[in-house]
C-alpha cells in the first residue's frame, strides 16, 4: 500500500513553487553574493572564524596525531601545495558554511558535484590519499594504462584503510580500464622532438631511444600510411608519416615537444583492426585488470573505447557470472560509439565524457556540444555521468587554473554533471590539493546559482509507471517547496541513486546497511553516504537516523526533512510498503 504523510500543512502549490516563504528565503540565499553581502558576511562571521579556526588547528593535530605512526613517505608534490588550515577554511566560510569545526565540515557535504581524482605517482601514499579524501575527492580513479598490479593494489589498500577509519566521509573506488588504444612504449627519460627533426616508431619491443620508441599495436605499420598524420596525446605533438619499413613507420616531426613515456597515439582519425573500439574481449590486459578489479571489489569500472552495448553485455554477464557487484561507466572517447550513444548509455549504469580521445578523433569543436548531449541523455535516462580531462590542466604546473578551465568547471557543474574529474592534475601534477580546492570551491559557488526543480523533462516521463520513481518525484518537489534535505533508507543503493537523478536542491542523507553501497553513493551527485545498521522496527532506524544527523551537526534542532521509505524492495514491507513523511529533527 502506498501511503503518504505529511506531518505539517503545506501552503502553496506545488507548481509554484516561489510561493513558499521558506524557498524564497533561500533563493535569497542563493543569490550571487555581491561585494557588500560578502562583506556583512566576513564582519558577521569573524567572531565565529576565530573559534572554528582553533577547533580546525585542533582538528588537524588530530589527524597529524593520527599519522605519526605511520612511515614517513616522500611526497613527490610542491610543499607549497599543503594548504594552510586559514586558507582550508576561509573559503567555506565565504561560502556561508559556518560549520566547519564538526566532524561533518568535510568539505564533500555541502557540494554536490562530486570529484574524480586520478591516483599516481604525485598521490599514492598514505599520506596524500588521506590529504586528497580531507580537501575534498570524492573517487580515487586508478588507470590501468600505468602502474602495475602492486601499485594499484597498494592505492587500493590505502583507500580501504582510509574508508575504515573516516566512516563519514568514504572514497569510491573506479578502475579505469587501458583498452585497446595505441600507445608509444617506455623511455629511460623524457626526450625533446624540434619541428622537421626526423623520428621513428616501431613494432620491435623495448625500443626507447631518442630517435626511436616502440608502439604496443602489431598492426601498426599496417595501419599507417605514408602521408597520414600521428598524433600525440590528441595534438599535443605531431608527426608526419614519411616512409615505412617492415617493422618502423619514419616521420618528421611537426609540432615538436617533449615525448614521455607511455605516450597515446591517434592517427587522426582511425585506426583500423581492432584499434579504437575493437571488441573487448581481444584485450587481453584488460580482462586481466577487470579479475583484478573483482578480486578488490571495486566499486566501478570505467570502461575506455566502448564501440556498443554488446561490451558492456558482455562484462556484465561476466561480473554476473563471478557475482560480483561492481557498475559500469562507459567512457564516450571514439567516433564510433558516437551513433551507438543511446544503446551503449542504456546498458551501463553511467558515462563518462572522455574528452582527450573524443577530442583527437574528433574535431575538436564537437567535443563542447558532445559533453552537453551524452550529459542530457544520461540524466534523461538515470544514469551517473563525469565529465573528464583537461578541467585544471594547468594546475599540473601552475599553482593556479586559467579562468577558462574554471569556467569549464562551472559549465560541467550547470550542466548537471555528477562529478568532474581531474587526471594529470592529480596523478602527477605538482599542485594536487590545490587543484581539488578549486574544483570544490568552484563547483561549491556554481552551484549556490542554480535554482531548484531543473530536472529533465522527461525523466518523470521515463519513470511514471514505477511507484518508487514517482515517490522520489514527489519526495523531491515536497523537500525543494519546503527547502528541507531527504533522508532516505536504502540497502541497494536504489532509492539514493534515483533521488539524487531528480536533483533536488538539499542534501539526500542516503542511509545504508550496506559498506559497499555506502561507497558506491559517493560518485552520485548530491547525495552524502551514510552506514548504519537497520533496525527490524522502522520507526526505531528513523530515530536513530535523525538524531545521527543531528549530533553530527548535519541538521539543526527543529530543522525539518522529508523523509522517503521506498523503493523496488521496501525495507520494513509490512509496517508499510512507500511512504513519504516531513519530519521535525
Ligand atoms: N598509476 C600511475 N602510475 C604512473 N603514472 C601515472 C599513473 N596514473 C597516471 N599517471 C600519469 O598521469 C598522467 C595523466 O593521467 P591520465 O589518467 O589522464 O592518463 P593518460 O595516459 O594521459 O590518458 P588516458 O586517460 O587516456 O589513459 C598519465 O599520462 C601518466 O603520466
Ligand atoms: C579520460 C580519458 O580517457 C580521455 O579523456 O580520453
Amino acid at each position: 500500500m502506498a501511503q503518504v504523510v505529511a506531518t505539517r500543512s503545506i501552503n502553496g502549490s506545488l507548481l509554484c513553487p516561489a510561493s513558499s516563504g521558506s524557498l524564497q528565503s533561500r533563493a535569497d540565499n542563493l543569490k550571487p553574493a555581491s561585494f557588500s553581502s560578502k562583506l556583512l558576511a566576513r564582519e558577521a562571521a569573524k567572531k565565529k572564524r576565530q573559534h572554528n579556526l582553533t577547533a580546525a588547528f585542533s582538528r588537524r593535530r588530530i589527524i597529524q596525531a593520527r599519522s605519526t605512526g605511520v612511515e614517513a613517505q616522500v611526497i613527490p608534490v610542491s610543499p607549497e601545495d599543503t594548504p594552510k588550515v586559514e586558507e582550508q577554511f576561509l573559503h567555506l566560510q565565504q561560502l556561508g558554511d559556518t560549520s566547519v569545526a564538526g566532524m561533518w565540515s568535510k568539505p564533500t557535504v555541502r557540494r554536490k558535484t562530486k570529484i574524480v581524482c586520478t591516483i599516481g605517482p604525485s598521490t599514492n601514499t598514505r599520506e596524500m590519499i588521506w590529504k586528497l579524501a580531507e580537501t575534498g575527492m570524492n573517487v580515487a580513479r586508478l588507470n590501468m594504462s600505468h602502474g602495475d598490479h602492486a601499485s594499484h593494489q597498494k592505492v587500493i589498500d590505502l583507500v580501504k584503510e582510509y574508508n575504515a577509519q573516516n566512516k563519514d566521509n568514504v572514497i569510491a573506488i573506479m578502475l579505469d580500464t587501458k583498452g585497446p588504444e595505441v600507445r608509444s612504449g617506455d623511455l629511460p627519460q623524457p626526450i625533446m622532438l624540434s619541428s622537421g627533426q626526423e623520428f621513428t616508431f616501431t613494432i620491435r619491443r623495448g625500443v626507447g631511444t631518442a630517435e626511436c620508441v616502440s608502439v604496443n599495436y602489431d598492426d601498426f605499420v599496417n595501419d599507417v600510411e605514408v602521408g597520414d598524420m600521428l598524433l600525440v596525446d590528441g595534438g599535443m605533438m605531431s608527426f608526419l608519416v614519411k616512409s615505412k619499413t617492415e617493422d618502423s613507420v619514419k616521420c618528421e616531426v611537426i609540432d615538436g615537444g617533449e615525448l614521455k613515456s607511455r605516450r597515446h597515439l591517434n592517427k587522426g582519425g582511425l585506426f583500423a583492426n581492432g584499434h579504437n573500439g575493437s571488441n573487448f574481449s581481444a584485450a587481453d590486459k584488460d580482462w586481466d585488470d577487470i579479475k583484478f578489479g573483482v578480486d578488490n571489489k571495486v566499486d566501478f569500472y570505467a570502461v575506455s573505447f566502448v564501440k556498443d552495448a554488446q561490451v558492456v553485455h558482455e562484462l556484465k554477464n561476466y561480473l554476473n557470472s563471478c557475482g560480483a557487484d561492481i557498475h559500469v561507466i562507459v567512457k564516450i572517447e571514439s567516433a564510433d560509439s558516437i551513433p551507438n550513444l543511446h544503446s551503449i548509455i542504456t546498458a551501463s549504469d553511467g558515462a563518462m565524457v572522455a574528452r582527450g580521445d573524443l577530442g583527437a578523433e574528433l574535431p575538436i569543436e564537437e567535443v563542447p556540444l558532445l559533453q552537453e548531449e551524452i550529459i542530457r541523455l544520461c540524466r534523461s535516462m538515470g544514469k551517473a555521468v563525469i565529465v573528464a580531462t583537461n578541467m585544471l590542466e594547468s594546475m599540473i604546473v601552475h599553482p593556479t587554473p586559467t579562468r577558462a578551465e574554471v569556467s569549464d568547471i562551472a559549465i560541467a557543474v550547470r550542466e548537471g554533471a555528477d562529478a568532474v574529474m581531474l587526471s594529470g592534475e592529480t596523478a602527477h601534477g605538482k599542485f594536487p590539493l590545490k587543484a581539488v580546492k578549486v574544483m570544490h570551491t568552484v563547483s561549491l559557488r556554481t552551484e549556490a546559482t542554480i535554482m531548484a526543480g531543473q530536472m529533465p523533462p522527461n525523466l518523470g516521463q521515463a519513470f511514471k509507471n514505477h511507484m518508487s520513481e514517482m515517490f522520489a518525484y514527489h519526495a523531491t518537489m515536497m523537500s525543494n517547496t519546503l527547502g528541507t534535505s531527504i533522508v532516505v533508507f536504502t540497502r541497494t543503493g536504489f532509492m539514493a541513486i534515483l533521488l539524487s537523478h531528480y536533483r533536488p536542491s538539499g542534501t539526500i542523507f542516503a542511509f545504508t546497511n550496506d559498506k559497499r553501497i555506502q561507497q558506491r553513493l559517493a560518485l552520485y551527485q548530491g547525495v552524502c553516504p551514510i552506514y548504519m545498521q537497520f533496525s527490524d522496527d522502522a520507526e526505531e532506524t528513523f530515530a536513530n537516523a535523525l538524531s545521527t544527523l543531528k549530533n553530527q551537526g548535519m541538521v539543526k534542532e527543529g530543522e525539518e526533512v522529508a523523509l522517503v521509505q521506498s523503493g523496488k524492495q521496501p525495507i520494513w514491507r509490512f509496517q508499510s510498503t512507500h511512504n513519504i513523511q516531513v519530519r521535525k529533527v
